[in-house]
């Protein structure tokens, strides 16, 4: 994996790039920000040992996996947010927007609670014949517990054992879903205490349904592995994830540029791209700093695919507010290709003829990257060889590293969200939940404020 940062520099963009000089000054801010990192390591920033920790559950997770894959035709994985998200990142970009259609075991993610989509999903699927990963850390998340509540409305009518087709994804100790595990004899697999949803891809939570559908775990562990020896043994401001937050800050806090567009020329690693929209939102968009002072942080994630998004939204990059980092991400090579053959004999179209799909495909992303430039726009280039286990996972590790190391940079806490959690209070109180009944009060008083309705 290489990451190109020349298209931020002011030689090569102008006045509203950064000089070199001013990133190298900073090796003894990044030097600090990597001792902060590694003093949290075996606590709160538990996820970064996930690769280690986790090669030694590889042989357990892949027997299970192919045992559930000789008796069951679906997986269904359910989960929302982080648990759910590195899932879909893996499936969509190692195998394919569309690979249910040439694979005889299918996967399907249920990420939410419209009723029309979900009941057509499992209206359609043998029930006999799927299995259902539940996957929230808390055990508490509304939208989880309701799919799940259905689900065992359905099993009842069909005569079916949960316990037959059920594995519960969870926190070790607590929470209803640990609890439901006991009274109904469900498999479960447990989340470390330490490793919230955002950051536990590479966790049972992501790791099951990978193996599931046959992604190569134990490559994907090891290259995380490795991205992490590297981040070990480097000096700070030689290592592209440290240099990543350095940049990201300086633009963001000197060069008022707030929205960073994850812009991926690949179908699958659009996923890469809303994985990272839930990481870097939630983890940088804080009111406190860790010392109580008010700072109201963040920066706006915006998910973008190549070419498709040239037609929409491109415009708007090139001339729109200077307040936009382009992080673009790019295989070198496709691992399925098209040719196209000469099958029409004009002018306006021979220029493609005789050539591959993914030549238009990257030659674009270099077009558009050059135009970027040209128009003074800072971009940063991720070019990886191949879309496969080793690049993602070095991909998603440098991710979460460079997110931790800016939330260090900033002095907030990049692991909670304590605002999300609000929201889900008052859900519950609003669903009528006895124990957030203290909350109706605050609610009744929210919504008793002058109106401006129009129709
Ligand atoms: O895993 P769960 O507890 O169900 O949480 C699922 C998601 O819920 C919330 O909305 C949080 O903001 C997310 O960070 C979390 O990933």
């Amino acid at each position: 994996m290489k990451i190109d940062y020349s298209n931020i520099l002011s030689e090569n963009i102008g006045i509203r790039g950064i000089q070199k000089a001013e990133i190298l000054k900073e090796e003894d801010l990044l030097k600090t920000v990597k001792n902060r990192i590694l003093s949290r390591i075996n606590d709160d920033y538990y996820p970064l040992n996930l690769p280690d920790a986790m090669l030694n559950e590889v042989r357990e997770i892949k027997d299970y996996a192919s045992n559930i894959k000789e008796r069951f035709d679906n997986l269904v994985v359910i989960g929302m947010g982080g648990s759910i998200l590195g899932n879909e990142l893996l499936h969509y970009s190692i195998n394919g927007v569309y690979s249910n259609l040439e694979k005889s075991k299918k996967i399907y993610f249920i990420d939410n609670i419209d009723p029309e989509t979900n009941i057509t999903l499992l209206r359609s699927l043998d029930l006999k014949k799927t299995f259902f990963n539940i996957i929230t850390k808390s055990g508490s998340t509304s939208e989880t517990l309701l799919n799940l509540l259905l689900l065992i409305d359905l099993f009842k009518k069909e005569g079916l054992n949960p316990k037959d087709h059920f594995l519960f994804t969870t926190d070790p100790e607590k929470g209803f879903l640990r609890k439901l595990s006991e009274e109904l004899a469900i498999k479960t697999y447990p989340i470390h205490p330490k490793v919230g949803g955002r950051y536990s891809v590479l966790s049972h939570v992501g790791l099951f349904s990978a193996a599931f559908e046959d992604v190569n775990i134990e490559k994907l562990l090891l290259s995380a592995k490795k991205r992490k020896e590297k981040f070990l043994s480097k000096k700070p401001i030689e290592d592209s994830a440290m240099v990543f937050a350095l940049i990201q800050y300086k633009f963001f806090r000197e060069k008022g540029v707030n929205i960073n567009v994850l812009f991926s020329y690949s179908d699958g690693l659009e996923y890469l791209g809303k994985f990272y929209e839930q990481l870097l939102a939630e983890s940088i968009g804080k009111k406190f700093t860790r010392d109580g002072q008010e700072i109201h942080s963040g920066i706006t994630p915006v998910v973008a695919r190549g070419p498709y998004h040239q037609h929409s939204t491109l415009q708007l990059f090139m001339e729109g507010p200077y307040d936009k980092l382009i992080i673009f991400v790019a295989p070198n090579k496709f691992r399925k290709d098209i040719e196209i053959k000469k099958s029409l004999e004009h002018d306006e179209i021979n220029f493609l003829s005789g050539k591959y799909y993914s030549e238009l495909l990257l030659n674009e992303y270099i077009a558009t990257k050059m135009a970027l430039t040209q128009n003074g726009r800072p971009n940063v280039s991720i070019e990886i060889e191949k879309i496969n286990e080793e690049t993602l996972g070095e991909l998603i590790y440098f991710l979460e590293l460079e997110v931790l190391a800016l939330g260090e940079i900033l002095n907030i806490n990049p692991i909670d969200q304590p605002s999300v959690e609000i929201g889900k209070k008052f859900t519950h109180a609003l669903m009528g939940d006895k124990n957030y009944s203290e909350y109706l009060k605050t609610l009744e008083k929210l919504g008793n404020v002058d109106k401006l309705i129009l129709d």
